[in-house]
């Protein structure tokens, strides 16, 4: 008799309960509303206000603009659950999948971070023959292939140590600075195993430390750096480690690029490394899945590919999954997030919200994606696409290799990857030198229709908006034990510096011709997702009842905003770190990424992906003693927000010295003008908020160095 029997699915996808979180919004919702109504009203019907007040309108509809962008995005949020262990009955052969690590400098991203981050990726839970990693080094450093060189050594003990006693941390500065992640074993075997392997990784740490320390020999296989300047040199590819015996004690391959440089050649940062990327493990490997992590980005959960499998193959319509991205989260996180950037908030509400509508967008690190929509295939376009022969269209697309093409081909007709196509990897050095060179994306798409998109110093939002636009939607998973964890900026001016790359790279996304409201009208890209996209005082006098909308409206807004950290685990003292570095990052980061944008624009000057620096890894040391501290330095993007707090300190001394006794509505525009006049007339809830940003100023003020 035959039973009607369904396999159990991969993934469960639960809309969120969020009565309480709707009910707050509704109320701001309510005091929005109430403030408009009430600006139209006294302008329209009471013809009171004029210019100063049709401004303030102004201004706050942008601010109710912006809100709505973001409160839509949080409205439906949704979770999602994997079943990895139902992954292996139903899928008896997995995929392979490519792991890209991009690092750029070995100063500002010393070479221990990548190498722990490489670590934590080859003993990873997955078939070990179904994995390649590749490592992209825009630093062109010999220190890097040297520290992945010895990295690869260590693999080889670290990797069966990981699998044999199923270690939950695999990237092992993590491991070994942690006590608590070793128990759970005490037997002696593992004791001993454990203590080695310690000495080991000490070894490691201390061999790279020297190597830093020292003029590298530059001969052997050292050589092809011997002429190589950091931004004009030949593309220099190795394979570190090709893993020939299958089995679980193997090591998966370990490959070194460094893309060719020359100075003339725009190389556009990390979407150039990643395409670079894509072309050469194309030729290796070509997996049909790649996943892409930052140097500084290691592999926490070691099941996390399993995880995104559970998605990328258990979605009934793979329009539904055309990426996975896991959150960023940090690890030892500075307690109430002095500099807002740890975003557990933001992703809680954002991510999960915008997983209910279109899907999340590409966070660029700690996510999956399927190699044929980088290569820019549409939905459903696959079938489309059939048994597509190498002809001239494709070449003028993809470039001229036509191994490349090949491989290529093979992706966009979805035909199945098979490894006997490729003998061995060092056999396709030669050809791979070719599609890592500068000249290989000229009168290519590359860039612009598929790969990583090129114009944007966030190039893994533009990415993502181009996929989208094309219709495919993204998921949004958030494991139990985080998918990925890396460093957060600290310090005053690295924190300024890399909001101003996101503002920069989102503006930059805003003025293409590729912008969400463009998407939205002539592409694909869903309405509310647009508004999640395009999303990134005047005041009634004291007197009047009316001002008991904006307070309202203020304590609502802040009432809600507050709610959302605690109700993520955060404290009262985080959400107001975090309000006050949105305040500085406004009026300094943002404000100079629109500069930039607008410079670009008039072709002024170019922008430029400022890398955030690396704190050195601290397993065998002490901690820093001054983190959380926002210090100054001589970076000019303390220049606006200091210019404020002096206007502002200004107008409190001009306001404490006044005997005026006239109250009227003052604001920061008008407010230089009326220091010229010397008739300082400001009211008390204008003084209230200057004081208070001069309070919060004047205490980091106070440590400055
Ligand atoms: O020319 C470059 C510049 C940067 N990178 C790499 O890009 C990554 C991100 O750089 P980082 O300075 O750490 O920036 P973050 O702000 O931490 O990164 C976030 O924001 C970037 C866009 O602004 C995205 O590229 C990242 O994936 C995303 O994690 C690092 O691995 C770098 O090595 C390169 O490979 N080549
Ligand atoms: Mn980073």
């Amino acid at each position: 008799m035959a039973t009607n029997h369904v396999a159990p699915p991969l993934f469960e996808r639960i809309p969120a309960k969020n009565t309480l979180h709707r009910v707050l919004i509704l109320v701001v919702l309510f005091f929005f509303i109430s403030l408009i109504g009430y600006r139209l009203f006294s302008l329209a019907v009471l013809r009171r206000g004029g210019l100063p007040w049709l401004l303030a309108l102004f201004c706050e509809s942008c601010f109710c603009f912006v809100w709505i962008c973001s409160t839509s995005t949080k409205w439906n949020a949704v979770d999602h659950i994997t079943f990895p262990d139902r992954l292996l009955h139903r899928v008896p052969e997995l995929p392979p999948v490519d792991l890209f690590v991009t690092t750029a400098d070995a100063v500002l991203e010393p070479p221990i971070i990548t190498v722990n981050t490489v670590l934590s990726l080859l003993a990873l839970d997955y078939p070990v023959e179904k994995l390649a990693c590749y490592v992209s080094d825009d630093g062109c450093s010999p220190l890097t292939f040297h520290s992945l060189l010895e990295a690869s050594k260590f693999a080889k003990l670290w990797v069966p140590f990981c699998k044999k006693y199923g270690v939950q941390v695999r990237a092992p500065f993590r491991y070994f600075s942690d006590q608590s992640l070793t128990s759970g074993d005490d037997s002696s075997q593992f004791r001993q195993e454990w203590q080695k392997m310690k000495e080991e990784y000490k070894l490691l740490c201390q061999q790279i430390q020297n190597a830093s320390q020292k003029r590298f020999d530059l001969t052997g296989e050292f050589a092809d750096f011997a002429d190589a300047e950091r931004k004009n040199h030949p593309s220099i590819i190795k394979v570190i480690w090709e893993n020939t015996e299958a089995g679980e004690d193997g090591v998966p391959h370990l490959v070194y690029i460094s893309r060719e440089k020359r100075p003339n050649c725009p190389h556009h940062y990390k979407a150039g490394a990643m395409n670079v990327l894509s072309r050469v493990s194309g030729m290796m490997t070509n997996a049909p899945f790649i996943l892409n992590v930052d140097c500084d980005m290691f592999a926490n959960n070691p099941q996390v590919v399993l995880h995104a499998m559970c998605l990328l193959l258990g979605s009934k319509n793979e329009r539904d999954c055309g990426f996975v991205q896991f959150p960023q989260k940090f690890y030892d996180g500075l307690k109430d997030d002095p500099f807002g950037n740890q975003l557990i908030a933001l992703q809680y509400f954002f991510s999960r919200g915008v997983a209910g509508l279109q899907g999340p967008l590409c966070g660029g690190t700690g996510s999956f994606h399927r190699r044929k929509v980088i290569y820019g295939l549409s939905p459903n376009e696959s079938q489309i696409y059939g048994k597509k022969l190498i002809d001239e269209k494709l070449q003028k697309q993809f470039g001229k290799s036509l191994r490349f093409c090949e491989a290529a081909a093979s992706i966009l007709s979805g035909s199945r990857y098979k490894a006997d196509s490729f003998p061995s990897l060092s056999s396709t050095i030669a050809a791979t030198i070719h599609v890592a060179s500068c000249s290989y994306e000229y009168n290519s798409s590359w860039g612009k229709e598929l790969g990583w998109m090129y114009g944007s110093t966030a190039e893994d939002v533009l990415t993502g908006l181009r996929i989208h636009s094309k219709g495919w939607r993204s998921i949004y998973l958030d494991t139990n034990s985080a998918a990925f964890l890396g460093s957060a900026p600290t310090g005053g001016s690295a924190v300024l510096t890399q909001y101003k790359r996101w503002a920069t790279g989102f503006m930059e996304i805003m003025f293409s011709n590729c912008s969400p409201l463009k998407a939205t009208l002539t592409e694909k890209l869903e309405f509310r997702s647009c508004l999640f996209y395009l999303n990134s005082s005047f005041l009634p006098k004291v007197e009047d009842p009316a001002i008991l909308i904006p307070v309202a409206l203020f304590i609502s807004y802040n009432v809600t905003s507050m709610w959302e950290f605690n109700h993520v685990g955060q404290s009262t003292r985080a959400w107001w770190n975090n309000e006050k570095m949105r305040k500085i990052t406004s009026t300094s980061s943002w404000f100079f990424g629109f500069l930039a944008v607008i410079l670009k624009l008039l072709r002024v000057s170019q922008t430029v992906f400022e890398i955030t620096p690396k704190d050195q890894l601290e397993v065998f040391e002490g901690k820093k003693t001054d983190a959380g501290r926002f210090t100054f330095d001589e970076s000019p993007i303390f220049i606006s927000d200091t210019t404020i707090v002096f206007l502002n300190l200004t107008a409190l001394a001009i306001f404490s010295l006044s005997t005026s006794t006239k109250w009227n509505a003052v604001d920061y525009i008008t407010f230089p003008d009326r220091l010229l006049q010397r008739v300082p007339e400001i009211p008390p809830v204008d003084m209230f908020v200057t004081t208070a940003e001069a309070v919060c100023w004047g205490k980091i003020g106070v440590r400055t160095e």
